[in-house]
């Protein structure tokens, strides 16, 4: 469980509701949103209810194993600060464009296909260098293998760079690279010259934090001689009482920054001039995250940059947002170009609890996954699939709040480096984790909010576990009632998808199906109609 809630005492389900937020979010009059002429207009598709996950995101590390820096871009400092990063768990370097490779499957769609696409969210007519980044960072994103921008990265990075600084509200796909987005502007606007925080993000989880501190520290190799410093403020990795934290850039989680802020004084917030959400729907939204959010906001100086991002931004929540980040730019999508086109969205129906369990472990059976994800709706059901797939000889791991934050790195670090192939969970996971050898998520129990209604939101975010950056993935949901059925159409129809049938009859079927929707998940062509279909700035 991240350090922000209490311990939830039945199923890891949504919490938060809009309302609680809007009613507790005051800011002062000179701060209200006024609309702004450079914005786009957020067009819903339909109305829906919608609440977050009591716990969410994290952080990765590919199973593959890590490769040696090129020489020519080894020296010194930079050298040490890699391999630092790598142990702290940021999105595997040298990866980006390169590893496309699913060897289980045969797959030949290249990554530079997709960003020649202007139907993909990966296309981009810009380089990096048209960007005007700084040369040091141009280099550390030569050395985690990024040729070119994305989408979201070419839209948000000259936003978020112009001065005098504006606020900007981003949402992209999931696995489309929203962290360098606004990594990128922090290691753009830090000043090397002292160590005092000057940037801040919070992000919902200890994994998520570290994942993204990881990222800043690898994406800012190059700046280590220079005097870069990144601070990852999650529970039990802290400085002890009365020293200062140190750091250009701080990662966090809200409780334990805010913690840092009031409580300890170990964190000077004066020099803060960027202040960044990831997963900022589910940050403003949950009571506890959103109180605390807004507060530690109070505390900055007024005139900062605040940089919200998410790959869902709820009508609702847009509106809140619109208050946290006043006249801030806006890069939306709508709500038919949510879905990733890479990730092939299948279900099996299943007439009970005991049958469901069964197909699971038949299809575990059968299918050779490289990695893949169980989300499931209870911690308990988690322990006993994790006890009964352990019997069967599987190499799984299990990752719920209950656990505290040492046992969370221990048993992530045990699914990002491949030691354990599946990883059970529940929606604390749901969000933003980056581990690429991730080809199948399964929904084993069908996300619903507290009180039973689909969770749209969640279902997006826990299956953009899979298929990040083009990669391919598949995402099986489980059906074993007329609720969880209802919810799961429910959804599809939401995002527009038609999802596969199983048929679980039939496993021959199935393993043969399966390996040709694997083999050609990324070929399906977007719906989008055009280049500025996917997203509007
Ligand atoms: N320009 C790029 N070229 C190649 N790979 C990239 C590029 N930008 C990001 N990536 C890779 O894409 C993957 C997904 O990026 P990231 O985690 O930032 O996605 P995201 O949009 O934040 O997703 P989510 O909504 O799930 O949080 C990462 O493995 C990252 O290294």
């Amino acid at each position: 469980m991240s350090d922000q809630k209490p311990t939830p005492s039945g199923p890891e389900a949504s919490t938060g509701l809009a309302k609680s937020f809007a009613d507790r979010l005051t800011f002062p009059a000179d701060t209200k949103a006024k609309p702004n002429p450079t914005a786009s207009t957020f067009t819903p598709a339909a109305k829906f209810d919608w609440a977050d996950e009591a716990e969410t995101p994290t952080e990765e590390k590919s199973k593959e194993p890590t490769r040696s820096l090129p020489r020519a871009q080894t020296d010194g400092a930079a050298d040490s600060s890699l391999e630092m990063a790598q142990t702290d768990g940021a999105t595997t370097w040298m990866n980006g464009s390169a590893g496309l490779d699913e060897p289980e499957f045969d797959v030949n769609v290249k990554l530079a296909d997709l960003q020649d696409d202007p139907n993909n969210p990966l296309y981009s007519v810009k380089s990096f260098e048209e960007l005007k980044l700084r040369e040091e960072l141009l280099r550390g994103l030569s050395v985690m293998g990024f040729h070119k921008p994305s989408k979201i990265q070419e839209r948000a990075l000259p936003l978020l760079l112009k001065n005098p600084p504006q606020n900007l509200i981003g949402q992209s796909q999931s696995g489309t690279g929203k962290t360098a987005a606004f990594v990128l502007n922090m290691l753009s606007r830090i000043d090397l010259n002292t160590k005092q925080p000057q940037c801040l993000v919070l992000a919902p989880t200890r994994e998520l934090a570290k994942q993204i501190a990881g990222v800043a520290k690898i994406m800012g190799t190059f700046l280590v001689d220079k005097g870069l410093e990144v601070f990852e403020a999650v529970p039990q990795s802290l400085p002890p009482r009365g020293v200062q934290v140190q750091g250009q850039i701080i990662v966090g989680t809200p409780g334990t920054v805010m913690d840092l802020i009031q409580r300890k004084r170990q964190l000077n917030v004066r020099g803060i001039k960027v202040l960044t959400l990831d997963e900022a729907d589910n940050m403003l939204d949950l009571q506890g995250m959103g109180d605390q959010c807004k507060r530690v906001k109070m505390l900055l100086p007024k005139d900062h940059q605040v940089v919200l991002f998410s790959a869902t931004f709820p009508p609702m929540v847009l509106d809140f947002a619109g208050l946290f980040a006043p006249n801030a730019n806006q890069i939306t999508l709508e709500v038919e170009n949510l879905t990733v086109k890479g990730i092939k969205q299948m279900y099996l129906d299943c007439n009970s609890d005991q049958e469901k369990y069964e197909a699971l472990v038949k299809f575990y059976g059968l299918m050779t996954i490289a990695s893949s994800i169980i989300f499931v709706h209870r911690r308990d059901t988690a322990a006993e699939i994790e006890r009964r797939m352990t019997a069967e000889g599987h190499k799984v791991a299990s990752l719920t709040g209950a656990l505290e934050g040492a046992q969370r790195d221990e048993v992530f670090a045990r699914f990002r480096n491949g030691d354990a192939k599946v990883l059970i969970t529940t929606n604390v996971l749901a969000r933003g984790i980056d581990v690429q050898t991730v080809t199948m998520v399964i929904n084993y129990d069908i996300p619903e909010t507290v009180d039973h209604q689909p969770d749209y939101e969640t279902y997006l975010h826990r299956i953009g576990r899979t298929g990040r950056f083009g990669r391919t993935g598949a995402a099986l949901s489980f059906v074993s009632s007329k609720r969880s059925w209802d919810q799961l159409m429910t959804i599809c129809k939401h995002f527009g998808v038609e999802p596969t049938k199983l048929d679980t009859s039939d496993w021959d079927h199935v393993e043969k199906m399966l390996k040709g929707i694997m083999k050609n998940a990324r070929n399906v062509v977007p719906q989008a109609a055009g280049p500025e279909a996917a997203m509007d700035d």
